[in-house]
């Protein structure tokens, strides 16, 4: 492990992943592969989640290709200098804030959308010039093996590796010094995560999980609502960080959104749902035992049907459900949809707030709608409190994985020190403390001041 990432940051050090023209270039080779190993990657996925090729690819392969266009667009722009405003005592100087890369960053990704969710990040790390070690998740073991496969083929492969194995090689890697960490999956791990990084003043990106309450107002459509809940909810049977956790409502609406939530399952996945190809399985067994555990002692008011031998758990939903039960406790991940009853939205707002985050103070938001947000590379894709820090996607990428390096480039022209004076303490003040702001005459101004200033103090007025 030690070896594998000396060689990656070795490999960091020749500078090489630096110019912009290399960065497109290995940027450009991962549409490439999608495009040519298409097929091997929606098998994987497949193999993996029991995902069909349509639904692999509107789920993790879409967003890939968007970001890359996205990122080979901006790139110029994004890693550009940015000028700095200059006060006076700088006004001859040069300020500037310059994007630079951060070094060797560490990827681990999450199974549950296990493409989407290693390769989002690994295309800002790269835009943004740096080395990266990718930590697939072992538990979508079909989507890690190929990655591990494929990426070598495609990428450079001394700055960029692939290292598979479960919790004994990610503990090992995070033995390592890396320059920045990026982790999806769960809270507990994510603590892991960052005390590791801690050990070396790593800074971290931690996307982690949690509750995501959806509040359904009486006056909302109902059938718009009801239809987008279950899209959100029963896609990928809810192993979506993002999707509603659970419902809020007025009590007399309770039973209306069981109806049209009941009517969209069917409208989406058949009479049958365990027959249709567009409905998933849980994982693992120890994922499915974990959630059938949680419908214990609950009022199962739709499904509940479940299969062990097939991991197949149906569009279930609670009602009146308890905010002391397990399920309201823990994160559920599967595709039960408990319903709380609250007298109005100013009980919901309680409610959300009176728990741990992400509630009211959360990651995101999306109104009327479920998950969207996630498609939209103008958004920071983030967590907040327990659901975590850091957020990419887009320019938001670009504002994690390099770091935004200050430069001031002073004339040798001005020349004022030691400060050791009251009336250089008195030029000091004025030059720091005065700020003009913009407009022509003000522009002058400035200059004028700065040379008097600089020719003062050339004269040893000052
Ligand atoms: N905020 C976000 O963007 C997203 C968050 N999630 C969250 O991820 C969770 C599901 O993923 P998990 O089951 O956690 O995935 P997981 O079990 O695959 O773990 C993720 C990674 O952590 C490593 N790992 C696991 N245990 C470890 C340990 N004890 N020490 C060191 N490394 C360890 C694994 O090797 C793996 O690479 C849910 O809580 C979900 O909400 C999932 C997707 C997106
Ligand atoms: C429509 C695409 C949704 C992708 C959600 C990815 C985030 C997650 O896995 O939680």
């Amino acid at each position: 492990m030690e070896h594998e990432v000396q060689r990656v940051r070795a490999a960091f050090s020749s500078s090489r992943s630096h110019p912009l023209t290399f960065r497109r270039r290995q940027l450009k080779a991962l549409p490439a592969m999608v495009q040519e190993r298409e097929k091997d990657v929606l098998a994987a996925i497949g193999a993996d989640l029991s995902k069909s090729e349509f639904i692999a690819y509107s789920q993790e392969v879409i967003s890939v290709l968007g970001e890359i266009d996205l990122m080979l667009e901006k790139l110029p722009e994004w890693a550009a200098a940015k000028p700095a405003q200059r006060n006076l005592l700088t006004m001859l100087d040069e300020a500037y804030i310059q994007p630079e890369p951060l070094g060797v960053i560490l990827i681990i990704g999450a199974w549950n959308d296990p493409f989407v969710l290693t390769i989002q990040p690994l295309i800002g790390a790269i835009a943004a010039g740096n080395a990266v070690i990718i930590k697939p998740s072992e538990v979508s073991e079909n989507t890690a093996k190929l990655l591990a496969k494929l990426l070598p083929q495609y990428l450079d492969q001394d700055l960029y590796a692939v290292v598979n194995g479960g919790v004994k090689e990610t503990t090992e890697l995070l033995k390592q010094q890396f320059d920045h960490i990026l982790y999806t999956g769960n809270t507990a791990v994510g603590k892991i995560v960052m005390q590791a990084a801690a050990k070396h003043l790593t800074p971290v990106a931690l996307e982690l999980g949690g509750k995501s309450p959806c509040y359904v107002d009486r006056d909302c459509d109902l059938d718009v609502a009801c239809r987008r809940i279950t899209w959100g909810k029963f896609m990928n049977c809810r192993q979506t960080c993002i999707a509603s956790s659970y419902v809020l409502c007025e009590p007399s609406l309770q039973d209306l959104i069981v109806r049209k939530v009941q009517e969209a399952v069917k409208e989406f996945y058949g009479e049958n749902v365990k027959e249709s190809p567009d409905y998933k399985r849980i994982i693992n067994l120890r994922h499915f035992k974990r959630i059938k555990s949680l419908l214990e002692g609950q009022k199962i008011a739709f499904s509940g049907e479940m299969d062990e031998a097939t991991r197949y758990i149906a569009p279930t939903i609670l009602t009146d459900v308890n905010p002391d039960t397990k399920v309201m406790q823990e994160e559920i991940f599967g595709p039960i949809l408990p319903i709380v009853p609250v007298k109005n939205a100013d009980e919901a707002i309680q409610f959300i707030n009176e728990h741990e985050t992400p509630w009211l103070s959360t990651g995101g938001v999306t109104g009327n709608e479920v998950i969207m947000y996630f498609m939209l590379s103008s958004l920071p894709f983030r967590g907040v409190g327990s659901s975590g820090m850091g957020a990419y996607h887009g320019k938001h990428s670009f504002d994690t994985f390099p770091y935004q390096r200050p430069c001031l480039l002073k004339t040798l022209k001005q020349e004022g020190y030691p400060l050791n004076s009251q009336s250089k303490v008195g030029w000091a003040k004025l030059f720091l403390l005065k700020r003009f702001n913009k407009g022509r005459l003000g522009l002058l101004l400035l200059t004028l001041l700065g040379v008097l200033a600089a020719l003062l103090i050339k004269a040893g007025y000052c």
